[in-house]
């Protein structure tokens, strides 16, 4: 699509950029929540996890036509064989795909559709469905930071423990330096064509594992992974205490926002 001059900013905060393509990853089994059921599919108050995680990116505008750009694709990667993601996926507009192996292997898989599609977003922002109450201003935070100019972005937080480091036996090694850590959340944007090019430099390197997308871009690329605020509730619902904390946000959230009767 033709460049469109800027639009005329008529509110304090600047609106969130659209024209995202939108990679959901949730093809894991979640295995540590111990539901028995594909974890996407695991409800938070009324709702699937992969419910919340689409309603919150388009929510968030980032995926919206904006004059600018069109309106991008949302991917989501399912277990081989599913229905019910599947299910879920199209009743809100998005495309299922087959994951892979692990988490990297789903994200390839679904970035090759959407090259088979042709597609050129104004970038990609992959997201993990278990994050499924990341707030709008993560995602806000995210693109801004890509359409001000960085290739690739991470939201992250402080670390609050004290971390140290142990041997095999489990003795201690000494306690290594929080100040300068951070614990990594999603979604993760990137420049389109440069996810592509470390996903496919990737691929010809099986030996490599990485937990997460940016970590690609570090070793496959001369590019710098910049950082912005993430937000607590975008906590990745891992084990079973992940779920109560994100009823308990989805409560509050539901209590601010629904008119009283
Ligand atoms: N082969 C895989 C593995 C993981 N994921 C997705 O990557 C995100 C982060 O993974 P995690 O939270 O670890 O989920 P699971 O792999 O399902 O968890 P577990 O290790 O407990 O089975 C999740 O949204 C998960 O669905 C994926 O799409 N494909
Ligand atoms: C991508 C991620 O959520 C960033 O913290 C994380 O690395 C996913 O890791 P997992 O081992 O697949 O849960």
């Amino acid at each position: 699509m033709t460049p469109q001059p800027p639009r005329v900013q008529t509110t304090a905060n600047p609106p969130i950029p659209g024209g995202f393509a939108v990679v959901v990853v949730a093809a894991g089994s979640g295995t540590r929540l111990g539901q028995g059921i594909p974890k996407a599919l695991v409800r938070v108050g009324d709702r699937t996890i992969l419910e919340h995680c689409l309603t919150g990116i388009t929510t968030s505008g980032v995926t919206a036509d904006d004059g600018d750009w069109d309106e991008g694709p949302v991917v989501v990667t399912v277990p081989a064989g599913d229905t019910g993601l599947t299910d879920v996926a199209r009743s809100q507009g998005a495309v299922a795909v087959t994951g892979g192996a692990d988490r990297a292997d789903s994200v390839r898989n679904a970035l090759e559709h959407l090259r088979a599609l042709g597609c050129r977003p104004r970038g990609v922002l992959v997201h993990d469905a278990a994050r499924c109450l990341a707030p709008t201003e993560v995602f806000a935070r995210v693109a801004r930071a890509l359409v001000d100019g960085q290739e690739a972005v991470i939201p992250v937080l402080p670390v609050v423990d004290t971390i140290r480091a142990v041997d095999g036996t489990g003795a201690c090694q000494g306690v290594v330096d929080r100040s300068g850590l951070r614990a990594v959340q999603t979604p993760q944007g990137f420049d389109w064509d440069l996810l592509l090019a470390v996903n496919d430099a990737a691929a010809d390197h099986p030996e490599v594992s990485v937990t997460d997308d940016a970590s690609l871009v570090e070793k496959f690329s001369d590019r710098t992974v910049h950082t912005v605020a993430g937000d607590d509730a975008a906590l990745k619902i891992t084990r079973p205490l992940d779920l109560v904390l994100a009823e308990a946000l989805l409560a509050r959230t539901l209590n601010r926002t629904e008119p009283r009767p």
